[in-house]
């Protein structure tokens, strides 16, 4: 069996070798004349699995390390009998710790506490139920809302999008980018919405940059009806909006997904699904997990102030990203390539922690010593 792999996937390197042919590409070699003679190909977001590059190709599956699957023309891979996979959950703790990461940092920042702040979490699937947790562990109320999951389940606990942008404090997406459908999810963030935004908003967009208006959010922005925008993804990714970039409060180059924990899923999901389809057997999948952090304890007493959050934030701090990419925003792809990936908070053991702040680190992951 032969595979061709995105050469940037953690972890891969060496585990499907006993059972197969693997060829490492960089992003731009994925071209039809280097994947023709594939079986598989393991992907991420950034190669672009579309009729052209598979057309005439031997390719009998498609697996990506990714819980998006926006870069997979679907419609082509059926009609051509390609079996196509994402790997679902994947990264979302990661996202969800990015975005309670972000909201700290701003609320530190203007000395203000989230705790009794609203946040609407639109797109409740994965990610937003991991959001949800996190945000009601630290004491924020959260509104919901996903007409998807609304209509089969029912309206109970879920509000529309026009309650989120009237009685929210915070926004936060969490939807596939999708263009078409009822429910289609391109420029959700647009005039119209951000039109009705009540209370100098914080918006956060760590789904797909598409899901927003530029030019809206720009407005919104630049009238006050947004008063901090924490932006991971970005319209036209890598050649983002240098005014949106000059305007964000947060502002990182599509990293919130990437936790050393969500990488080593995403590759294990791959490899899962290459076992299952070609009904082989990788003894080496046990090997990928993501490296121990190089400071696993943190001890509160280190800090002297807002403890929790400065725990938080030595977990995982958005700045470093920030600081990089408002310095060198052309190398917004070459930061995704060479990420120093954080681990999640059920990697780091926390010491010196009263019982009140133990209950709360011990309900967002952390363990307790
Ligand atoms: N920045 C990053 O690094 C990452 C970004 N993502 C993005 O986040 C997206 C969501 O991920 P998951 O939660 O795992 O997906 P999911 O499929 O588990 O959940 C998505 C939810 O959005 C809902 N939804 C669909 N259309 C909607 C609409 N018009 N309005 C409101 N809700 C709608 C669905 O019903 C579903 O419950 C992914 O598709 C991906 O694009 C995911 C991981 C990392
Ligand atoms: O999982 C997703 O969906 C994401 O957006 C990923 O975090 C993007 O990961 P890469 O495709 O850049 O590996």
């Amino acid at each position: 069996m032969k595979i061709v792999a995105d050469n940037t996937v953690p972890y891969l390197k060496g585990i499907a070798e006993p059972i197969a042919e693997v060829k490492y590409l960089t992003s731009k070699e994925f071209t039809p004349e280097n994947i023709k003679d594939a079986d598989a190909l393991i992907v991420r977001s950034i190669d672009k699995c579309t009729r052209e590059l598979l057309e005439g190709s031997r390719v009998k599956l498609i697996t990506s390390a990714t819980i998006g699957f926006d870069h997979i023309d679907i419609r082509y891979c059926d009609e051509a009998g390609i079996t196509w996979k994402n790997s679902p959950g994947c990264n979302a703790v990661s996202v969800a710790q990015y975005v309670l990461a972000g909201l700290i940092t701003i609320a530190l920042r203007k000395g203000e506490t989230l705790q009794g702040k609203t946040i609407g979490i639109v797109g409740v699937g994965h990610v937003g139920k991991e959001v949800e947790k996190l945000c009601s562990a630290y004491g924020m109320n959260v509104l919901r809302n996903d007409p998807p999951r609304a209509e089969t389940e029912g309206e109970d606990g879920f509000v529309s999008l026009e309650t989120i942008a009237e009685q929210a404090d915070i926004v936060t997406f969490h939807t596939p980018l999708t263009k078409e459908g009822r429910f289609a999810t391109r420029h959700l963030a647009g005039e119209d919405f951000c039109g009705k935004l009540q209370r100098k908003t914080w918006f956060i967009n760590t789904c797909r940059g598409a899901i927003h208006d530029t030019e809206a959010l720009l407005r919104a922005r630049k009238e006050g009806k947004i008063s901090e925008l924490i932006l991971d993804c970005w319209e036209n990714e890598p050649d983002i909006n240098r005014e949106l970039l000059a305007m964000a409060a947060i502002a990182t180059p599509h990293i919130a997904g990437f936790s050393a924990d969500g990488k080593a899923n995403g590759t294990r999901t791959c490899l899962e699904n290459i076992e299952k389809f070609f009904h082989v057997k990788i003894d080496k999948i046990g090997e990928v997990v993501p490296p121990a952090p190089e400071t696993p304890v943190i001890d509160l007493d280190r800090f002297t102030g807002n403890r929790i959050e400065q725990a938080i934030l030595a977990s995982f701090n958005p700045l470093v990203a920030d600081r990089a990419l408002r310095e060198n925003p052309d190398r917004f792809e070459w930061f995704r390539a060479n990420y120093h990936h954080p681990r999640e908070y059920q990697a780091y053991t926390i010491v010196h922690a009263t019982p009140e702040e133990a209950v709360l680190l011990q309900r967002l992951g952390f363990r307790i010593r």
